[in-house]
């Protein structure tokens, strides 16, 4: 893949959880020689703008932009809206810190699935789930997102409006690993 498939993407890590079933802050956790941070902005060094959503001061990655929480506390629906606003028009490529397996090829495979007129790309799972935590959401959902938390949703997986986001499938479900307890680091016993 050409390095112009990134140039209208901005990679975004939300990383302003509490981590509470982590038990400590999870981004800063060492697996395999990096911080969990580390991990998920790797495969997004690519894209034109990297965006980390956090509080202002909490971390530092080079080449990494901090923004803060609009709606601070508010989850990662309220961190997908901050970072709507903050990139510029084109493509968030949107994940967290307890993704740690996401891979650059992961990423160029949903760059490589939009389509035009659909707003988001999301991953199914090996049960066919959709993985709204590590997907691509166009610029243009602005006003839906912010529509959506002035009406008290929280749920990301209503970030884009049915039949507005493309599915991918066949992507290898070791990706999608998730970390939510020191138990489920890959290799953890
Ligand atoms: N910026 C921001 N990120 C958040 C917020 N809530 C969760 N996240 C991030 O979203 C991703 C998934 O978070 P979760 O594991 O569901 O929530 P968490 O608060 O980190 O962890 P728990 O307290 O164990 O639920 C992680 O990268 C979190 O840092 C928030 O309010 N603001």
């Amino acid at each position: 893949m050409t390095p112009d498939a990134w140039a209208d993407v901005t990679g975004v890590v939300t990383a302003g959880g509490r981590s509470s079933r982590f038990g400590s802050d999870k981004a800063l956790v060492t697996w395999q020689g990096r911080t969990l941070l580390a991990c998920a902005c790797a495969p997004l060094e690519a894209a034109a703008g990297r965006l980390i959503i956090a509080p202002e001061g909490r971390y530092h990655m080079p080449g990494w932009r901090v923004t803060p929480d609009t709606r601070p506390g508010e989850g990662p629906l309220a961190a997908l809206e901050a970072a709507l606003h903050a990139a510029p028009d084109g493509w968030v490529a949107f994940t967290g810190v307890d993704l740690p397996c996401l891979t650059r090829a992961y990423w160029e495979t949903l760059l490589a699935a939009r389509v035009p007129g659909m707003l988001g790309v999301q991953a199914l799972d090996g049960l066919r789930r959709p993985q709204p935590l590590a997907a691509l959401y166009h610029t243009s959902l602005r006003a839906h997102v912010t529509a959506l938390l002035d009406a008290g949703e929280r749920r990301l997986r209503f970030a884009v409006p049915a039949g507005q986001v493309h599915h991918v499938t066949g992507l290898d479900p070791a990706l999608l690993r998730n970390v939510n307890t020191p138990a489920d680091l890959p290799g953890a016993r």
